[in-house]
């Protein structure tokens, strides 16, 4: 199934993060999204037209965030928003975070992001 058809899982402590073949085979399904961190995080850079459409989108963000109950971390400059996911409780990553990198590139305040 897309991983923007799925719906986060509360993670529990001691499940071990994703072995680095899966993070690559699920690096694979998505857009524009790349390892960092030998494999632990994984990060995507949006850029805007402008703050305005870059807050629109990290607004929408936050959003989905707390409806998924999976937090990104993420830096704004100006018109550029870089948003870096990870899970806290594996020390790298899980599905989750792929969920909801699928999901944010499907906002629609993703769209105004430059290609
Ligand atoms: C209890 C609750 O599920 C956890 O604290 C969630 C909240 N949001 C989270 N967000 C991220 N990115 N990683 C986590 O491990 C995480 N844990």
């Amino acid at each position: 199934m897309d991983f923007a058809d799925r719906k986060c899982l509360p993670c529990e402590k001691g499940t071990p993060p994703m072995p680095a073949a899966d993070v690559d085979a699920a690096l694979g399904a998505l857009d524009g999204w790349a390892a960092r961190e030998e494999r632990t995080r994984i990060h995507k850079q949006y850029r805007f037209k402008d703050f305005v459409e870059a807050m629109r989108f990290v607004n929408a963000l936050a959003g989905l965030a707390e409806a998924e109950g999976h937090h990104p971390d993420f830096t704004v400059h100006w018109n550029t928003v870089d948003v870096t996911l990870w899970t806290h409780t594996v020390g790298g990553l899980s599905d989750n975070d792929f969920i909801v990198a699928a999901k944010l590139d499907r906002l629609p305040a993703a769209a105004a992001a430059r290609r």
